[in-house]
């Protein structure tokens, strides 16, 4: 039986750009090849069967990386923890290939640990097995807390050492695929004003609006809208996306933890887990990566950096941009950022909508009631979600009735309370559905993490992982 992976109808997309923009690399030889993951979900999301899809065809599509398409390390650079890097690039992945989801969108196969490039500089070219399971676990849980990310299609442990200073060495390896809207990083334009190639800025561009912002280009070629306007309306969109996308991370209660220019990606997706956390509890000063010694990438600064991030692509894209336009789109950022946040996070505490007024002072009270209480930010929500209940619109002693009656709550009850007032029976019973939608059961803190990567590390037992990962994806947990 042919393999269904390699039957895929791969695109040359980025291929069809020409050689200035990727190298083409080989993949490394592994010793083993395990199946560890495979992403059911997204094998549906590729019109596959997954019965028809074997471990074996994994394997040897994303193990052993039998290829259909030249593999091809994508060259970017980057600015990292403010300080311009040029010598960046795929250092330990590449482009597998480019394929349409059922939704006709072009995805990205990138690997992450497939062996060193002309970027690995002096690194390994590898990923260990712990960071491949979290990038996995990362990726499942933003995506049912609604996030825009990238997602793990498989991971393939590889049977040899590593050794790395975060974790206790040596370590196990692993390669991982990545199915991706686009690869193509802030970084990636960057690089090309780096080396003073406006030629090949206004080609990507081009390439990104026709691959990534269909409406756009549709819109462009019919009405007759000049080049200059079409990039304008294009950076546009993107701050819409970035603000949108940092306001998804910000109500998760996510911090990435490493948000420099490579790690951002052209079409507004989130991706790169690396030493992310969500937060134990609502403190805008939680960083999560130990390196990041000043906590320039905390929680709390994330929409800035994003902001900032935004505001750095501007330089290269200056080639084909007017500054005043791009002022006059990076000026809306706090607008789209403020809108969406606040409507994730009245999402997140069970309304739809409310009155402008109510909806900013409830949101304000819910804010400084976490951030004072510091109970935890996962557990309020899915403790909104388990505990609410129809009565709470009659009595407002009923309104988390097991929780102390600190001073803290008591402020933040009352008004909930009053916002319950103006609702119907009917928008109660929404509200219910609203909470199970917004508030999973499942949370990713790190010591759910550590907790099965413990049982893999000492005994193999990968059985509360895969738990775990069937709770995350639950779209009923
Ligand atoms: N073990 C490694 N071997 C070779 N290059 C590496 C290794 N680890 C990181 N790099 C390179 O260092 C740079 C920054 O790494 P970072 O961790 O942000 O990216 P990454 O996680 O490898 O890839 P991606 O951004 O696609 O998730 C990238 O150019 C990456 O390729
Ligand atoms: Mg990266």
């Amino acid at each position: 039986m042919s393999n269904p992976l390699l039957s895929l109808n791969y695109e040359p997309a980025i291929e069809s750009l020409g050689g200035d923009y990727f190298d083409e690399v080989p993949a490394a030889d592994f010793p083993q090849h395990i199946l560890r993951f495979r992403n059911y979900q997204l094998l549906l999301k590729l019109g596959l069967d997954p019965a028809q899809v074997t471990d074996q065809h994994f394997i040897e599509a994303f193990g052993k990386f039998h290829c259909v398409r030249p593999f091809l390390a994508l060259r970017y650079h980057g600015y990292q923890f403010n300080e311009y890097n040029p010598n960046l690039g795929d250092g330990r992945g590449f482009l597998y290939g480019q394929v349409r989801g059922t939704d006709g969108r072009l995805y990205d196969f990138g690997t992450k640990g497939s062996g060193r490039t002309p970027y690995s500089r002096h690194a390994d070219g590898r990923l260990t097995l712990k960071g491949g399971i979290r990038e996995v676990l990362a990726a499942e849980a933003l995506h049912r807390l609604g996030v825009r990310t990238s997602r793990c299609f498989s991971l393939v442990e590889t049977g040899e050492a590593l050794w790395r200073g975060d974790e206790p060495s040596p370590t196990r390896s692993s390669v991982m695929v990545r199915f991706s809207h686009s690869h193509i990083r802030f970084g990636t334009f960057e690089r090309l004003h780096y080396i003073r190639r406006p030629d090949l800025t206004k080609k990507l561009l081009d390439f990104v609006i026709e691959y990534y912002y269909p409406e756009l280009h549709l819109e462009a070629s019919n009405a007759g809208v000049s080049p200059a306007e079409k990039y304008a309306l294009f950076y546009a969109d993107l701050v819409k996306r970035v603000a949108e996308l940092v306001a998804q991370w910000m109500a998760a209660g996510f911090c990435h933890a490493v948000l420099n220019t490579d790690n951002m990606s052209i079409t507004g997706e989130s991706f790169d887990y690396g030493p992310f956390a969500f937060i134990p509890t609502y403190k805008p000063e939680f960083t999560a990566a130990y390196f990041d010694h000043y906590g320039l990438y905390c929680y709390g600064n994330q929409p800035l950096i994003c902001r900032d991030n935004l505001e750095k692509l501007q330089q290269p894209l200056a080639a084909a941009i007017p500054q005043a336009d791009m002022d006059a789109g990076l000026a809306k950022f706090g607008e789209y950022y403020n809108a969406a946040y606040r409507q994730l996070m009245l999402n997140r505490l069970g309304f739809e909508d409310l009155p402008e007024a109510e909806g900013d002072e409830l949101l304000k009270v819910t804010i400084k009631m976490l951030a004072e209480s510091q109970v935890g930010y996962h557990d309020f929500f899915f403790e909104l979600r388990r505990q609410f209940s129809g009565t709470w619109r009659d009595d407002a002693s009923q309104i988390f009735a097991e929780a102390e009656p600190t001073d803290l709550i008591a402020p933040w009850r009352q008004f909930y309370y009053h916002v319950l007032q103006s609702l119907s029976a009917d928008d109660l019973d929404k509200m219910a559905d609203r909470l199970r939608r917004h508030n999973p059961e499942q949370s990713l803190l790190r010591p759910t993490i550590e907790a099965v990567w413990e049982p893999i590390a000492i005994e193999d037992n990968w059985e509360p992982f895969y738990e775990l990962v069937k709770r995350l994806q639950d779209p009923e947990n």
